[in-house]
C-alpha cells in the first residue's frame, strides 16, 4: 500500500477546484510530506510540513440517479430502476440513465481517455451531471407543522408546488414546476444511497484514472450539504465509529478509493491530501491554520493554465487512517456557527482534495505517470439573514458567503448559456470561483450535489437552488486525463514504434516464407536477404535509444529534444523498411502469378495433347515418369488416357514442373511435320506387329493375353504415374 512516485507528473491543471498543487521532484518519492496520524479523537500531528508553490487542476462531472422518500407524497406509481445498476436498488430511489451525463455517458468518457495506442488522453465534452438531495423534515419542522412543497414523480424529476399554500394556489398549474436530474435523492435516503447511486464511484475510478474530478454541495443554509458530505458534526468530536452509519460521503469515498487501489498491483500509488477554507474571502489552510489564522495567496499558474493556492499544505496518505486524520483536522478547524436555521452552521466553504499519483509500467516497458485528483467541495449555505437572524460576525460571514454564491451563480449561468460561454466568465470576482473554474467548464469531471429542503416555507431557497442545479446541469467541461506532456509524446511515439516494429515482423515472417518455398537464385528471394542482411546488421536504421522514464526529469531541454528527434527518426526509418518489405512482398507476388499463369497455360496444352491422343485409334505408350521417384518406368504399347480417380496432387503444376520443361524442350526441337512422321510410322510400327500376330496363330492367345495383362497393369501403373511422354 506504500506508493512510491518514481515520477510525479507537472500539474497540468487549468486553475480550479482546488487550490493546491503537488511540486515534488520526479524520479522519486515526494519528500518531506504532511503526515497526519489519527488520534483517539485527539489532534492530528502534522510531523513535516510540504509547501507547494505551483499550479493544480481540478476537473469535472459525474452520472447516474435516483431518488427517495420518507412519508413525501407521490405523484406517481413506484417504478423500479432502469439500469442494470439497479438490482439492489431501494424502492424509493429511481433512475433517470439520461442521455446527458449519465453513468454510461462517462464510462465511455474514461475508456476513450485511457484509450490506447497514440490516441492522445483527452475525450469529448460531457455535461455536469447534477443530483438532488431532499433531508427529511426537521424536528422544528415538523413542530410548526409546516408543509412538503415537493412531490417525486420518479425518472429524476422533482416538482415544486407554488408559493402559496393557500388552497386555491396550490393545484394551480401554472405555479407548478418540474424538474429534471441525473438522480432525486428523496428524504428517505441513506448516506449509503448518495454514495451508491449519486455516481461518486465512477468520479473516484475516473480520479484514479488520472482524471481531475469534483464533487460539490450546494444548497441553502441548513438544507444538509455537510451532512451529506461528511455526516453529523458529532462524529468528529470524539473517536469517530467507523461503522456509524452517519458518516457521510467523504469517508465513505475514501474506503471506496483504499479498496479500489489496493486491488491494482500493477499500480504504484501515492496518494495527498489538503483541506483548506475560504473565510471571508481569505484561504485557510485547515490542517495548519496556525494561530493567526494567516491567509493565503490565491495565484494564476501561467503553466497549468489555473489558479491555485500558494504554500498549502498536503499530507502523504499511506494508509487510510492518513486520510481520515486528514478530514478529521480539517473538520475541527472549519469555521463553524451557529444561527436561526442552523447550530451547526458552516461559515466558509471548504475544500478536501485528494491528489492521487500514480505510476504504471506499460507493455512496451515505459513508465506512465497520472496524476488524479478528487475535490470535495462544501459550499457554505446561501441565507436569508431575516430569517437566520444574523447579526455582527454571522451577519458579516453572511453577507461574504452570499456574495460569493452569487458570483458563482453568475458563472454557473453564463457557462450553462451557449451564447454567453464564450464571452467573460467572472471566475477572478471571488476566490470561491477562482478555485471552482476549472470544475465548472475545464478539463475535469464534475458532480454537483444540489440539496434541498422540503418545507413549504424554505420554497424560494429551494426553487433557487433547483434553478441552479437545473442550469449547472447544461454547462459542458471536457475531461482530460493530467499527464506529463513530455511523456504523452514519448509514450504516444514508443507505441508508433512498437506498432511499426510489430508489422516489420510481420513482414518479415511473411517474407521468409516465401523465401523458403523459393529456389536458389530467384531474384526476389536475393533482393529479400539482401534487406534482411541490412535489417540483421543494424544498418536499417538509427539504433534505438534505451530511455528510462525516470530518468526524464534529469534532462535538460537539448538532451530531450535530441531524444525525440532520435526516436522520430527510428519511427521514419522502421516506416521506411516497412515499406521497403511491402514492396519485396508485391514483387513476390507478382512474381507467383506468372508462375501460376505459365502453369495453366501448360496444362492447357497437356489437356490438348490427351485429346489427341484419345481420338487416336492406338497410340503406343510413353514411359511413365514418377514425379515422386524421379524415375521413368517401362511404357505400354497402349496409350491410355488418364484415370478420373488419380490423385490431384500427382498433376499439380509444382510436380510436373521439370518434366513441363523437358516437354518444352523437346517441343521446341521438333515441328509438327516431324513429330506427324514419328506417330505414323510408330503406327504403322504396331500395325506390322499385330499383321505379324496374325500371320503366327499360335502365338496369339499368349500375345493377346499378354498384351491384356499389360494394358491391366498399366492402368494400374498409370493411377500412380501418370506422366504421358509423347515424345520417346
Ligand atoms: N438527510 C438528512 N437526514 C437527517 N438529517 C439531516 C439530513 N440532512 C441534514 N440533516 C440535518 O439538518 C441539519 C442541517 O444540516 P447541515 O448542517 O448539513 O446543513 P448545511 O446545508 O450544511 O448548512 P450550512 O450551509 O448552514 O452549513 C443538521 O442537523 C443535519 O444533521
Amino acid at each position: 500500500m506504500v506508493r512510491r512516485a518514481s515520477s510525479v507528473p507537472h500539474l497540468n491543471n487549468s486553475g480550479a477546484s482546488s487550490a493546491d498543487s503537488v511540486t515534488t521532484t520526479r524520479g522519486r518519492a515526494p519528500a518531506g510530506g504532511v503526515r497526519l496520524k489519527r488520534s483517539t479523537g485527539g489532534k492530528a500531528t502534522t510531523p513535516t510540513q510540504q509547501r507547494q508553490s505551483s499550479g493544480s487542476s481540478s476537473g469535472s462531472r459525474v452520472p447516474r440517479s435516483r431518488s427517495l422518500t420518507n412519508g413525501m407524497r407521490r405523484l406517481s406509481p413506484q417504478k423500479g430502476g432502469s439500469s442494470g445498476s439497479s438490482r439492489n436498488t431501494p424502492y424509493f430511489l429511481r433512475s433517470r440513465e439520461n442521455e446527458i451525463g449519465s453513468a454510461d455517458t462517462l464510462e465511455i468518457v474514461a475508456s476513450k481517455s485511457t484509450g490506447t495506442a497514440s490516441e492522445e488522453p483527452s475525450t469529448p465534452e460531457d455535461n455536469i451531471n447534477v443530483v438532488v438531495r431532499v433531508r427529511p423534515l426537521n424536528d422544528k419542522e415538523k413542530r410548526d407543522r409546516h408543509g412538503p412543497t415537493l412531490q417525486f414523480p420518479g425518472n429524476g424529476q422533482v416538482i415544486i408546488e407554488g408559493n402559496d399554500m393557500g388552497a386555491k394556489r396550490s393545484h394551480n398549474r401554472d405555479s407548478v414546476r418540474v424538474f429534471t436530474y441525473n438522480v432525486v435523492f428523496e428524504p428517505g435516503a441513506t448516506q449509503e444511497d448518495i454514495l451508491d447511486y449519486s455516481g461518486i464511484k465512477r468520479i473516484i475510478e475516473m480520479g484514479i484514472e488520472g482524471f481531475s474530478c469534483t464533487a460539490f454541495c450546494y444548497g441553502q443554509t441548513g438544507s444538509g450539504k455537510t451532512h451529506t458530505l461528511t455526516g453529523p458534526p458529532d462524529l468528529f468530536m470524539g473517536k469517530p465509529n467507523p461503522k456509524d452509519p452517519r458518516h457521510g460521503l467523504i469517508f465513505r469515498s475514501f474506503v471506496y478509493l483504499f479498496q479500489l487501489i489496493k486491488n491494482r498491483k500493477d499500480v504504484n500509488y501515492v496518494l495527498k491530501a489538503s483541506f483548506m477554507e475560504i473565510y471571508n474571502e481569505r484561504v485557510i489552510d485547515l490542517l495548519n491554520p496556525g494561530s493567526a489564522r494567516k491567509p493565503l495567496a490565491v495565484r494564476w499558474s501561467k503553466k497549468s493554465g489555473g489558479f491555485f493556492v500558494e504554500n498549502l499544505f498536503t499530507v502523504d496518505c499511506e494508509e487510510l487512517d492518513d486520510l481520515l486524520a486528514v478530514l478529521e483536522e480539517g473538520m475541527r478547524n472549519r469555521a463553524v456557527g451557529s444561527h436561526a436555521m442552523n447550530d451547526h452552521s458552516s461559515r466558509s466553504h471548504t475544500i478536501l482534495t485528494v491528489h492521487i499519483l500514480s505510476d504504471q509500467q506499460t507493455d512496451g516497458g515505459v513508465f506512465l505517470s497520472k496524476h488524479g485528483k478528487i475535490n470535495f467541495v462544501d459550499l457554505a449555505g446561501s441565507e436569508l439573514t431575516k430569517k437566520t437572524m444574523s447579526e455582527g460576525k454571522t451577519l458579516e460571514e453572511a453577507n461574504n458567503i452570499n456574495k460569493s454564491l452569487m458570483v458563482l451563480g453568475y458563472c454557473i449561468s453564463s457557462l450553462s448559456d451557449n451564447k454567453k460561454r464564450s464571452g467573460h466568465i467572472p471566475y477572478r470576482d471571488s476566490q470561491l470561483t477562482k478555485l471552482l473554474a476549472d470544475s465548472l467548464a475545464g478539463n475535469g469531471v464534475t458532480l454537483m450535489i444540489a440539496c434541498v429542503s422540503p418545507a413549504h416555507y424554505n420554497h424560494a431557497e429551494t426553487l433557487n437552488t433547483l434553478r441552479y442545479a437545473s442550469r449547472a446541469k447544461r454547462i459542458r467541461t471536457k475531461p482530460v486525463i493530467m499527464m506529463d506532456p513530455r511523456e504523452a509524446l514519448i509514450l504516444s511515439l514508443k507505441r508508433d514504434i512498437h506498432a511499426l516494429q510489430m508489422e516489420n515482423e510481420h513482414l518479415k515472417a511473411a517474407l521468409n516464407l516465401h523465401h523458403q518455398a523459393g529456389t536458389v537464385g530467384d531474384p526476389v528471394a536475393n533482393l529479400l536477404d539482401l534487406q534482411l542482411e541490412r535489417v540483421n546488421s543494424g544498418d536499417a536504421g538509427i539504433p534505438v535509444p534505451k530511455v528510462d522514464l525516470e530518468r526524464l526529469p534529469e534532462l535538460d531541454g537539448t538532451e530531450l529534444a535530441e531524444l525525440v528527434k532520435l526516436y522520430m527518426a527510428e519511427n521514419e526509418s522502421l516506416r521506411q523498411e516497412n515499406n521497403h518489405l511491402f514492396t519485396v512482398r508485391e514483387t513476390i507476388l507478382r512474381d507467383q502469378e506468372i508462375v501460376c499463369r505459365e502453369n495453366e497455360r501448360l496444362l492447357k496444352k497437356l489437356e490438348e495433347v490427351n485429346n489427341v491422343c484419345v481420338r487416336s485409334p492406338l497410340i503406343p505408350a510413353r514411359p511413365a515418369f514418377s514425379p515422386t521417384t524421379g524415375k521413368e518406368t517401362p511404357g505400354t504399347e497402349i496409350w491410355t488416357n488418364p484415370d478420373p480417380a488419380v490423385p490431384a496432387a500427382a498433376t499439380t503444376p509444382t510436380a510436373l514442373l521439370p518434366l513441363d520443361q523437358r516437354m518444352s524442350e523437346d517441343e521446341n526441337k521438333r515441328t509438327h511435320t516431324a513429330q506427324k512422321r514419328i506417330d505414323q510410322q510408330r503406327i504403322a510400327k504396331n500395325i506390322l506387329l499385330m499383321a505379324n500376330a496374325f500371320r503366327k496363330p499360335n502365338a496369339q492367345p499368349e500375345q493377346a493375353t499378354e498384351n491384356n495383362n499389360t494394358i491391366s497393369k498399366n492402368n494400374n501403373s498409370v493411377q500412380s504415374d501418370y506422366m504421358p511422354d509423347m515424345l520417346t
